[in-house]
């Protein structure tokens, strides 16, 4: 892991030991957004307009935040107007690379080593953690934005009027609802893994491991009477919830303990899971050898001897049977 502290990197921490064994995700810091005309948006500065190809994203393909983002951009018909370049999966001491592995790339923007290269460009006193993904604006040679859930509300309207792609994860209408069920989503499955992963006593592993599989099962409930989180209309809350289920099977399951079933145990979550992974764009987000890298190899305190399980056999491609079939689907993009 890789802090910053007024621009100078500190890498021997880590986060659970303060916290009483509980692993507590820390903030993102920088917060500016692209709105259409460049007007300063919710937090941070102004001067961020929505144009084609001034704007760059890092991601890793192992990271389930990162992985929202390269799934809007993608939905969103986005690809053409935000490049990006992908991280080494193999998190180090000195935190995210650029270096060789299939799928990953070198950094086009600046030639860094390391991310943390670019967030002391952005700012050279900076404080805080390396974190992708990295929302980069190639004109103001500055990071916009490193929150992925304000990221991907960037990505859902602001570029609207360039692509034309007017189809809203977050209507009006329904913002409550996903609001309500993101933050049971954020705190007990998208976290709640890595809360049961690095937790560092019993108390703490058991208690996020019981609140994840109480979750999962409301949530099996749940998608057994609607096709989606908050109704009929897919919202940004089924992607939130998306990303963490692709990976589950291939890591939360065996890496993180998170083994009282698997998520192909249940079929509503699991069916869910095939129908977004089958959407137009989306399964060329999903690098099952990327995450599986990431997980078993960074965290050589969890797995000292590196050793990438080559299994489970996952086949995310069996079809789903939720309603409408994919060609339909082609015409909301
Ligand atoms: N709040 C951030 C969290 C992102 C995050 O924690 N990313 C992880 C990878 S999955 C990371 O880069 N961690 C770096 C580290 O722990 O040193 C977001 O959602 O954008």
């Amino acid at each position: 892991m890789s802090l910053l502290i007024e621009g100078k990197l500190h890498t021997d921490w880590f986060e659970s030991e303060s916290e009483g064994g509980e692993f507590v995700r820390k903030d993102s810091m920088f917060r500016h957004w692209i709105t259409p005309d460049g007007s300063p948006g919710p937090t941070g500065e102004g001067g961020f307009p929505a144009e084609a190809g001034r704007y760059h994203l890092y991601v890793s393909y192992a990271c389930p935040w990162a992985h929202r983002t390269l799934i809007f951009r993608a939905i969103k018909g986005l690809r053409d107007l935000i490049s990006v370049d992908v991280v080494h999966p193999h998190m180090q001491a000195e935190g995210w690379h650029f270096g060789e592995f299939p799928g990953a790339t070198p950094d086009s923007q600046m030639g860094a080593h390391h991310l943390h290269q670019l967030y002391t460009r952005a700012d050279p006193k900076v404080s805080g953690i390396v974190t992708v993904p990295v929302l980069w604006d190639k004109q103001r040679q500055t990071i916009v934005n490193n929150e992925s859930s304000e990221i991907i509300r960037m990505f859902n309207s602001a570029f609207d009027d360039l692509t034309g792609n007017r189809h809203d994860y977050y209507p009006a209408d329904l913002q409550g609802a996903i609001d309500e069920i993101n933050a049971t989503v954020y705190d007990n499955v998208n976290n709640g893994v890595y809360r049961a992963g690095f937790a560092t006593t019993q108390d703490a592993y058991e208690s996020a491991f019981d609140r994840l599989f109480e979750v999962l099962d409301e949530l099996e409930e749940r998608l057994s009477g609607q096709r989606y989180l908050v109704g009929n209309r897919i919202t940004e809350a089924d992607w939130r919830l998306f990303t963490t289920l692709a990976r589950f099977d291939a890591v939360y399951h065996g890496h993180f303990k998170c083994n009282r079933n698997r998520l192909v145990d249940f079929p509503n979550l699991w069916a869910f899971t095939r129908e977004l992974y089958q959407w137009p764009g989306v399964a060329e987000t999903v690098r099952l050898d990327h995450i599986k890298h990431h997980y078993y190899v960074s965290h050589d305190w969890i797995n000292p001897t590196g050793i990438v399980p080559r299994g489970p056999k996952i086949d995310f491609d069996q079809p789903h049977h939720r309603g409408v079939h994919r060609d339909e689907r082609e015409v909301l993009l």
